[in-house]
């Protein structure tokens, strides 16, 4: 059953100690003071209470159809952000200096949640008569991808992100949808090739190789379709993405011929 937000409310000086002694959960909340330049009524304390449902991906597999059909319910309340992306990203704000490479102390990370996770739990804010009669939500499908080792994002995180929101949240629910691998990493090379242009930077390199890693994770250990070997039919160099997406049109056409099985037994 998931955690409806709840009282007792913390104040920002329980917010460590109450983590410590293992009172913080789904749905525990906290007042906050609120954001905004304006002295009044911003000096008036929000309340703010921890998600007890998180859908943790997969990037374009309709995470945000989810959360616009749930914001829907008088009893589900949305992060104020379409992503928050804290626990593989926002955390980060609160180790000094950051993390650039691969993250191997996971005691560093606890000890940014353990100091920041009302940062987290601000972008759930809850009007006082509403505590006790909904549950609030967030969708970021970082946590459940890998991250690749661009600028503010540490690779390997992903590996941390369960045991830091079980650490945080012991009573969370999580939703992973899933989608046909090869749509959705078509999909996701579209949005790659959207965001090069907006960006006004050229296309493939800014892709950096995350498409194909997609690619090749959810194949092998997302479907268990195929085992992709280098150079192999269904392979492609991590630096050709377009010769993977083509890849990908090319098993996607197979799997969608009627009776047609081949491409599950493609090597
Ligand atoms: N109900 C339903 N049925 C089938 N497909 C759907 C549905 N809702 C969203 N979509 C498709 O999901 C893709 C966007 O997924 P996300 O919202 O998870 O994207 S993102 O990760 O937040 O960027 C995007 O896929 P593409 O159009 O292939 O890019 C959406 O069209």
């Amino acid at each position: 059953m998931a955690k409806f937000t709840h009282g007792p409310l913390l104040s920002p000086s329980d917010a460590t100690s109450a983590y410590d002694a293992g009172a913080v959960d789904s749905g525990t909340c906290i007042t906050l003071p609120s954001g905004g330049s304006t002295p009044s009524p911003a000096t008036v304390p929000a309340v703010s209470c921890l998600p007890s449902l998180v859908c943790v991906g997969m990037a374009k597999a309709g995470t945000d159809e989810l959360r616009g059909w749930l914001s829907l319910h008088p009893n589900l309340s949305s992060s104020t952000d379409r992503e928050v992306q804290y626990f593989n990203h926002g955390i980060f704000r609160a180790m000094p200096g950051g993390v650039v490479g691969p993250v191997h102390h996971r005691s560093l990370l606890e000890a940014a949640l353990r100091t920041s996770w009302s940062e987290y739990a601000a972008r759930f804010p809850v009007p006082r008569e509403h505590i006790g009669r909904v549950l609030t939500f967030e969708k970021s499908p970082g946590y459940a991808r890998p991250q690749h080792n661009l600028s503010r994002v540490a690779n390997g995180i992903e590996r941390h992100v369960p045991f830091l929101m079980r650490r945080l949240m012991p009573s969370v629910r999580l939703v992973l949808l899933l989608r046909d691998p090869v749509a959705l990493v078509r999909s996701r090379f579209v949005h790659c090739l959207r965001q090069a242009g907006r960006q006004r930077r050229p296309p493939l390199p800014s892709c950096g190789g995350a498409v194909e890693r997609d690619y090749e994770s959810m194949l092998t250990a997302g479907a268990g379709l195929l085992r992709l070997e280098p150079g192999g039919a269904a392979g492609g160099s991590p630096l050709r993405p377009v010769a993977v997406a083509r890849d990908a049109e090319a098993l996607y056409a197979l799997r969608m011929a009627p009776g047609d099985t081949r491409a599950r037994t493609l090597p």
